[in-house]
C-alpha cells in the first residue's frame, strides 16, 4: 500500500495540482484550509454577515453550503448562513434537484427559502420558453439572480454566496477576454468582496481558486447526494468552447485555472464611462436596475405581449 505523503498513515486517493499523492481525508483538510485562507486573504466574510447560499441542488452548492458549514465550526467567524433555492418551474429537471436540496437541509441543518418563478413573475421557465425568446440561459440567468437578491432581502441577509469555482470563473474570464467586454471582464473579478449594489447586497464565491475536478472529489469524498443531470435548456455554444480549451490546456498546465482567476483578479482595466452604468432603481418592482425598467421586467413585459427579443434556442 503506497502511504499518504502528508500523514503517512493512510492509502493514496488521489495527486494535488503540486504532484502530492494523499489520503481522502488529507484532501478533505487540504481543500477546507484553501478555501478557508481565500475567504481569510480576500476578506470575503465579516463576523456580521448573514449569506444566504444558492443551493441549486447541483455538485458546487451543495460542497460550498457543506463547506461553509464545516469552516465556521473549525475557524469560528460568527457569520449566519441561510440557504436559498431558485425553483424555476423546469419539470423532470428542478423538481428533481430540489430532493437533493431538502437532503442538504436535513444534513446541515439550516434554515432553507425556496422562492419560485412562478411566484415572483407569474410564469415558470418551461412557459418562457414556450413563449419564444432569447436563448434560454439569457432569461434564466437574469431572473434567477434577481430572485436570489428577492431570497436575500426578504430574510435579511446581506450576502449571496454562490457554488461557481475556478473553472467557471477562468471560462468567463476566457469568455470576455476573447469578446473584449472589458466592462464586464471587470465585473467577473471574483476574489473582492464589495458594495456591488446600493440595497447593500454583496456577491461571493469563495470557490473561486477551486478547481472544479477537486469540487467533485470533495462532494464524491464527502458523500454528499447531488443532482448532476444537465439542465434540458442548457445551452453553451461559446462557453463550451473557452472550457474545451481550458480543460485540455489544464492537464498539461494543472495551475491555468488558478492563474487565469488571479491574473484577471490582478489587472487593472481601463474603463470608459459610458461602460460604467450607474445603478438606480427599477419603477416597476423597485429592485436596483442600470435603467428606469430592470432587465427582468423588460423581459417578462416581452413574454407576456408575445414580442421576445431574444430567440431562444
Ligand atoms: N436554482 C438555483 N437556486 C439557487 N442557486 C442557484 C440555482 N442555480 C444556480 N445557483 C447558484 O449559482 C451557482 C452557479 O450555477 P450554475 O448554473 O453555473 O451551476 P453549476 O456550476 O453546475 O453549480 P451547481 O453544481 O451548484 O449546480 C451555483 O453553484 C449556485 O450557487
Amino acid at each position: 500500500m503506497v502511504k499518504c505523503q502528508l500523514c503517512d498513515t493512510n492509502p493514496v486517493c488521489t495527486k494535488t495540482s503540486d504532484g502530492k499523492l494523499i489520503c481522502k481525508q488529507c484532501f478533505i483538510d487540504r481543500v477546507e484550509k484553501l478555501v478557508h485562507q481565500c475567504i481569510d486573504e480576500f476578506q470575503l466574510i465579516y463576523p456580521t454577515d448573514h449569506i444566504v447560499i444558492g443551493v441549486s441542488g447541483g455538485k458546487d452548492s451543495t460542497a460550498l453550503a457543506t463547506m461553509l458549514t464545516r469552516i465556521e465550526k473549525r475557524w469560528p467567524s460568527g457569520a449566519k448562513y441561510t440557504l436559498v433555492a431558485v425553483d424555476e418551474g423546469i419539470v423532470g429537471y428542478r423538481d428533481k434537484s430540489l430532493e437533493c436540496v431538502r437532503w442538504l437541509q436535513e444534513y446541515l441543518q439550516l434554515p432553507l427559502e425556496i422562492i419560485s418563478y412562478i411566484e415572483t413573475y407569474g410564469m415558470t421557465m418551461d412557459e418562457i420558453v414556450t413563449r419564444g425568446g432569447k436563448n434560454a440561459c439569457s432569461y434564466c440567468g437574469v431572473l434567477r439572480r434577481q430572485c436570489l437578491e428577492k431570497a436575500a432581502i426578504k430574510v435579511g441577509a446581506n450576502v449571496i454566496a454562490t457554488g461557481h469555482n475556478g473553472d467557471d470563473v477562468a471560462e468567463t474570464v476566457l469568455m470576455n477576454f476573447l469578446r473584449g467586454d472589458v466592462a464586464r471582464l471587470e465585473r467577473c473579478k471574483s476574489l473582492k468582496r464589495e458594495l456591488e449594489r446600493e440595497d447593500g447586497i454583496i456577491r461571493i464565491k469563495p470557490f473561486s481558486l477551486l478547481t472544479q475536478k477537486e469540487v467533485v472529489l470533495y462532494a464524491h469524498y464527502m458523500k454528499l447526494r447531488y443532482f448532476s443531470v444537465e439542465c434540458t435548456y442548457a445551452g453553451t455554444a461559446f462557453r463550451g468552447n473557452a472550457r474545451t480549451f481550458l480543460q485540455k490546456t489544464q492537464i498539461l498546465h494543472p495551475s491555468i485555472i488558478r492563474n487565469c482567476v488571479i491574473s484577471n483578479e490582478q489587472a487593472k482595466a481601463e474603463l470608459k464611462k459610458e461602460q460604467l452604468k450607474k445603478s438606480q432603481r427599477c419603477t416597476v418592482c423597485g429592485m436596483q436596475s442600470s435603467s428606469s425598467l430592470c432587465q427582468a421586467c423588460k423581459m417578462m413585459n416581452e413574454l407576456r405581449n408575445g414580442m421576445p427579443k431574444i430567440e431562444l434556442k
